[in-house]
Parts: structure tokens; C-alpha cells; sequence
């Protein structure tokens, strides 16, 4: 098994008395594809944003190459860098066009310089059909080539792993194709990916590992065919009938 990256361990997160996260334990190893699925409500959101600590948990370890991000002293904004995250609502500057979108973080948070940046951008927005978009603002977009500018900007910064929070499903039907598309050609190329996804077939397909998250604990997890093709327990089998289309 390929190195880890990042290791859970009884990771916990409550909003008030509504305890979300209850006692989450995961490894990521590089080069891994793991899709999180789950009914809504069971607390997916939250464990990808309790992994990049745009959620700070309330209990549990995070271990990032062996090294507890929750410790005292941590450089958590050096971490950050470290993860990408696509959104739902896509979260592009809608004041700043395409290229400065993709530019400005790796400026800023990296200290690349212009130029550089510039290339990179480029280099991703031809990956995602994306480069002759480079002047146009995201409200000249349609949904499906916003998350992929999104994607690309997430590329842009290099990152270790990419978090995707449920990326198709602020898409009109005929554009999720193109993202999911994309999505794959990511995960061919190697890059380690956490997706939450209400995509079953698209989980099965390029995904190496599928967790299955049910109020706040992961109630299954292992290869797609296992939980796709031989689901073990009877409450697998009700998830999935009930989502499969
Ligand atoms: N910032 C917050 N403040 C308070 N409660 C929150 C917050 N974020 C999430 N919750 C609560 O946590 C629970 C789980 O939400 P979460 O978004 O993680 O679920 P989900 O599995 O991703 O659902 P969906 O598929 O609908 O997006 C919900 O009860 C939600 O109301």
C-alpha cells in the first residue's frame, strides 16, 4: 500500500448539542480515490471541511504525513496549502476574470512569481477545455465551465490531495457529464482524491476506496465492487436502493 498521507483517527465534530461527526477514523494513501456517499444530513460536508480545517473538530487527531494538525503550534495555513477544495457553489472571485482567478492564490499564498503563475494557470485551463476563456468573468459562464475553472485553480496550487464537496450538484443535468469528465482524467493522472459525490456510477467507476457515511459514522466502507456489486449488510443494500439510479 502506497504511503499515507493523511491518517483520521476518532475525529469528532459537533455544531452545539448536534454532534455531526461522531467517531471518524480514515487513512488516505497517495494516489488514492476515495468517494464518500451518504444520505443528506449524515455529516460528508462536514468531515471534508473538518479535514482541511475549514471546520476546526472537536476531538479526534488528524495526522498530516505523521504529525498531529490539531497540535498546538501547527502551521495550519502551510496545511491548507497542502489540500485543494472544489465547492458545490464553485467559490470563484466573480470580481477578477478567469486567469486572475487561477492566479491570484499561487501570487499570494505560494509567493510565485507572475509569470510562473501565469504559466500554470494556462497549463490548467488547457487541461479542463478551459483556455480560451482566459478574459471572461465567472458570470459569463455556464455552471459545468465554472467547476472547471474551479478544478483547474485547485490544480494550480499543486496540492498533495483534492477535496471535492459534491461538485456536480449545483449543475444543470446536461453539464455534470463535462465535470465528472474531467474529474477522471484527475484521477488518471495520479493525483490523491476525496470526493463526496451523489454520483453512484461515477463513484464506482473511478474510485479505488467508497465510504459510506450514515449519521455521523462511516457504517461501511471498502472497494466499489464490494459495496456496489455484493453489498455485505442490509443497510448498504437499503442506502443503495434507494440512490442507485
Ligand atoms: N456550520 C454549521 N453550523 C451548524 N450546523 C451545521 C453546520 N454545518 C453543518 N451543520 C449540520 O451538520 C449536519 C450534517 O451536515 P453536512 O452538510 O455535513 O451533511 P451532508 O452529509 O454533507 O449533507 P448533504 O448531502 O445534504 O450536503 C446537518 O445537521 C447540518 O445542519
Amino acid at each position: 500500500m502506497a504511503e499515507k498521507i493523511l491518517e483520521i483517527k476518532h475525529l469528532k465534530k459537533s455544531f452545539g448539542s448536534n454532534e455531526v461527526l461522531k467517531d471518524i477514523n480514515m487513512d488516505i494513501h497517495k494516489g488514492e480515490v476515495i468517494s464518500i456517499i451518504g444520505s443528506s444530513g449524515s455529516g460528508k460536508s462536514t468531515l471534508l471541511r473538518s479535514i482541511n480545517l475549514l471546520e476546526i473538530p472537536t476531538g479526534g487527531e488528524i495526522l498530516y504525513h505523521g504529525e498531529n494538525v490539531l497540535q498546538k503550534g501547527y502551521d495550519l495555513p502551510k496545511y491548507r496549502t497542502h489540500l485543494g477544495m472544489v465547492f458545490q457553489s464553485f467559490n470563484l472571485f466573480e470580481n477578477l476574470n478567469v486567469l486572475e482567478n487561477l492566479i491570484v492564490a499561487q501570487t499570494t499564498v505560494l509567493k510565485r512569481e507572475r509569470a510562473e503563475a501565469e504559466k500554470i494557470a494556462l497549463e490548467n485551463l488547457t487541461k479542463v477545455g478551459m483556455a480560451s476563456f482566459v478574459q471572461a468573468r465567472p458570470r459569463q459562464l455556464s455552471g459545468g465551465q465554472k467547476q472547471r475553472v474551479a478544478i483547474a485553480r485547485a490544480l494550480s496550487m499543486n496540492p498533495e490531495v483534492i477535496l471535492f464537496d459534491e461538485p456536480t450538484s449545483a449543475l444543470d443535468p446536461e453539464m455534470v457529464g463535462e465535470v465528472l469528465n474531467i474529474m477522471n482524467e484527475v484521477a488518471k493522472s495520479g493525483l490523491t482524491m476525496v470526493i463526496v459525490t451523489h454520483e453512484m456510477e461515477f463513484a464506482r467507476e473511478v474510485s479505488d476506496r467508497v465510504i459510506f457515511m450514515d449519521k455521523g459514522v462511516i457504517a461501511e466502507e471498502g472497494s466499489p465492487e464490494q459495496l456496489f456489486v455484493n453489498p455485505k449488510e442490509e443497510r448498504t443494500r437499503e442506502f443503495l436502493q434507494r440512490y442507485l439510479r
